[in-house]
């Protein structure tokens, strides 16, 4: 399935952002897709919303889904079983032409990397994560699956952000933090001290603010 057209899930900000960087990069997109039954039909940045899975079934063989184009890291977990249930193709990851990588950065599947974003050496991103625009992922950062950066953020040396985080815009994390599974920065954070799974840290220095279930 080389050269395979690409459908994108969402057709909010993140999934029109994904479909313009496939843009720039000369992949075709044929079409969001949406869950609301209202929305299919639509043309959206003159991109039709073909629906939900069901509804193309019969293109199965023929394109690759980008799971990454919702925001929430919750939701992209819930797509990316969905995808793979029905027995769709994940796209391969997408990296804006404009990204400084060294040579020594790994990368799963499905990850979308955005424009002027920097990450030097010995980088891991895992999959399904979004990096918007004007990231900085400095020496020996870990990303696991999931995980949402905002745009401006910028984790130090030695930085771990686990499964299913979300890290709100301009937020800033010292090194050797670690981020536990599932919780959320909010955005402006500067985060200096280690932070459990689950919960809220907010702030300038970050404290908890509650603990989300
Ligand atoms: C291209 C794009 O557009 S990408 C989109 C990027 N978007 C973002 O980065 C959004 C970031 N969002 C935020 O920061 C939001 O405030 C959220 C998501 C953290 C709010 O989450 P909620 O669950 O609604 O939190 P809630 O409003 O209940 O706030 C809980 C407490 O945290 C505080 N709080 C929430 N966000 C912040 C913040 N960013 N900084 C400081 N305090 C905050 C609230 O004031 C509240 O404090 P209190 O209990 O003392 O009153």
């Amino acid at each position: 399935m080389k050269d395979s057209k690409l459908v994108i899930w969402g057709c909010g900000g993140m999934g029109r952002e994904v479909n313009h960087l496939c843009e720039l990069l000369n992949i075709e997109v044929i079409g969001f897709l949406d869950e609301r039954s209202e929305m299919c039909g639509q043309l959206i940045d003159e991109i039709p919303v073909l629906g939900d899975l069901p509804d193309i079934i019969h293109l199965r063989d023929q394109v690759k889904v980008v799971c990454a184009g919702v925001g929430s890291p919750q939701l992209k977990k819930r797509l990316v079983q969905k995808t793979k249930d029905f027995g769709f193709s994940f796209a391969d990851s997408l990296v804006h032409p404009a990204v400084q990588l060294s040579r020594k950065i790994q990368m799963g599947i499905g990850s979308i990397i955005g424009a002027g974003t920097i990450m030097t050496i010995n980088v891991h991103i895992g999959h399904f994560v979004i990096v918007n625009s004007s990231v900085t992922l400095a020496h020996d950062v870990r990303i696991f699956d999931y995980v949402t950066l905002s745009p401006g953020v910028n984790l130090s040396g030695n930085v771990t952000v686990e499964e299913g985080v979300f890290i709100g815009v301009g937020s800033a994390v010292r090194e050797k933090i670690t981020i536990g599974p599932w919780s959320m920065i909010g955005g402006g954070a500067f985060v200096k001290d280690q932070v459990p799974g689950g919960v809220l840290y907010a702030g300038v220095p970050a404290v908890f603010k509650k603990n989300l279930s």
